[in-house]
């Protein structure tokens, strides 16, 4: 890629992700790097600004994160936020003080120099939202002092020669409103950006690279019908089109009507072979008996390789892998210092079992909106792009307890009802993600002047923007009362419907 870069360098903020969109919203393409890279490293990106991002340490303690001097020897612009400008003022022979009676946590009113570059625009009065204890107390050499609060003698800093700024607050969090306008200033005034980055030039880069990895070999997609696969099987199926097969494994676990959906949908939908692998029984018959939610997830994720193992076997030699991973799925894997959150079981793990020479994946440096954006682009229908997420084990982790047809075809009859009255009351874009569960609990019920002894059907609704944290969705009772009356008289061995109000965390999204 030839386009105009940002080098965002990773010290362990907690906001590094917000930086990058906030780059990438004036339409300029960026990276995020741990710091750890070497200056070579650095210098290939050939990077037209860099960031420096906050981080918890303190300059001044050995085992901080530091950074070659000869970084500022380049000639390239860098913004240091935070612990990036203590770094920078620190690295270049400025002084760091520690002050803990004078941190500052929240809104501060920092008075501005409107006459930098930096802050073009911005008032000489702004809210800007701080988070530190450490601060520059002095200057090195060349630089200025264009921002300071009461408590904050060095609020912001520059030295314009050499196109060195930095800022004690955080311009990346919408507490601070002017934060964008300065970012955009880095950018355009300060870089010299021209903010081409656009989704369209983005899908052509993606596509020529495709066609030069994979020349005249073969590629297979995992496509689960949902949004990440089927985006990265559209982009890739434009680039090589009959060269790639996409392998959609029906595990029996999808939703109700779902396997055939997928189906319809996708088989010639694309320029590339389609195959539908029907596993049913298979993963049935693996799970009899088995009640430990993570032995369930160890079993499907498992058999999920199997199957694609035979499937792969079926079409011959396989060079490449596409894999529909995005951003925050790496980033959440621990990308530099930021924290490892969590690691879902899903089919992550077939690049290590079946044979492939390499890995193909042009989502990776992307967010959910940009898929999403990028999977409009191609064309593909707003109700695909649109979908709430779908875990790879299904409806396994949504049956408690022990797996049976049964309890799957109970499942899919109840899940379908809410999902259908969510969507009629028009409430499918604001609940983020929304599902029946059979629990395990089998109670007493009254129908018809008869003795019942059925399930019961727990309904969840969250809202969240990251599915790390989330709330449950004040879904109006009415709306409630509709999906319970309708689950009660049309699903059979259903005589109870919940609904659960804990938010992430303490519990998470699914079940199990
Ligand atoms: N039933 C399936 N058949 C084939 N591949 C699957 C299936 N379920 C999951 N996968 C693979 O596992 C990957 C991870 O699943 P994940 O649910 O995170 O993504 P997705 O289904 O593509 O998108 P979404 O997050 O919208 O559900 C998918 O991108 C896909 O490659
Ligand atoms: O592809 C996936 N494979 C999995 O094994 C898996 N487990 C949970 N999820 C989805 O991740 C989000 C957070 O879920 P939890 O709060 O239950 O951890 C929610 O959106 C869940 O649906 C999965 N997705
Ligand atoms: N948010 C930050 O980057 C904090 C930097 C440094 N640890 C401080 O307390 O000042
Ligand atoms: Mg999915």
């Amino acid at each position: 890629m030839n386009q105009e870069m940002i080098l965002i360098l990773d010290f362990g903020g907690q906001y590094n992700q917000l930086i990058a969109r906030r780059v990438r919203e004036h339409h300029v393409y960026c990276e995020i790097m741990p710091w750890k890279k070497s200056l070579e490293e650095i210098k290939a990106k050939n990077p037209k600004g860099i960031i420096f991002t906050g981080g918890p340490n303190s300059v001044y303690d050995d085992a901080s994160p530091k950074v070659d001097s000869a970084l500022f020897a380049l000639g390239v612009p860098i913004l240091g936020i935070c612990y990036g400008c203590q770094l920078m003022a620190y690295t270049l022979g400025g002084k760091v003080g520690h002050a803990a009676e004078l941190s500052e946590y929240g809104k501060a009113e920092v008075a501005f120099d409107t006459t930098s570059k930096l802050l073009k625009g911005i008032g000489a009065n702004e809210i800007c939202w701080m988070s530190h204890t450490d601060y520059v107390t002095e200057l090195p050499e060349g630089f200025r002092i264009i921002g300071k609060t009461p408590t904050c003698p060095a609020a912001a800093i520059e030295c314009e020669a050499k196109g060195f700024y930095g800022v004690q607050f955080h311009p990346e969090v919408n507490h601070t409103p002017k934060g964008s306008a300065l970012i955009k200033n880095f950018l355009f005034e300060v870089c010299g950006c021209k903010g081409d980055w656009t989704m369209t030039n983005y899908i052509e880069d993606q596509i020529k690279k495709i066609r030069e990895q994979v020349g005249d070999g073969k590629a297979l997609c995992a496509l689960s019908g949902g949004v990440d696969s089927s985006v990265v099987a559209a982009l890739v199926s434009k680039a090589i089109g009959k060269q790639l097969t996409c392998v959609f494994v029906d595990h029996g676990l999808m939703r109700k009507n779902e396997g055939d959906e997928v189906e319809q949908i996708f088989d010639g939908y694309f320029d590339s072979h389609f195959v539908r692998a029907n596993a049913q029984e298979r993963f049935l018959s693996k799970l009899k008996g088995v009640t430990d939610p993570e032995q369930k997830r160890k079993i499907i994720g498992a058999e999920f390789i199997r199957v694609f193992e035979d499937e792969a076997r079926k079409i011959g030699k396989v060079d490449y892998l596409v894999q529909g991973t995005i951003y925050p799925d790496i980033i959440e894997s621990g990308l530099g210092d930021s924290a490892v959150i969590k690691s879902h079981h899903n089919v992550g793990g077939l690049p290590s079992v079946v044979d492939f020479e390499e890995l193909i994946e042009p989502l990776r440096l992307l967010f959910k909106d940009e898929v999403r954006q990028m999977g409009l682009e191609l064309g593909l229908p707003e109700y695909l792009v649109y979908r709430q997420p779908f875990p790879g084990p299904g409806l396994g982790v949504r049956v408690i307890g022990e797996v049976t047809e049964d309890k799957v075809a109970i499942l899919q009859d109840a899940d379908a009802i809410f999902r259908e009255e969510i969507a009629k009351a028009g409430l499918d874009r604001d609940i983020n993600q929304y599902f029946a569960v059979i629990t395990d609990v089998r109670s007493v019920g009254v129908m018809g002047d008869f003795r019942t002894y059925d399930y019961t059907i727990a309904l969840r609704g969250v809202t969240t923007t990251d599915f790390m944290t989330a709330d449950w969705a004040r879904i109006p009772y009415e709306v409630l009362d509709k999906v319970s009356t309708r689950i009660v008289n049309e699903v059979k061995h259903v005589n109870r419907i919940v609904y659960d109000i804990t938010s992430k965390p303490p519990a998470t999204i699914e079940f199990e």
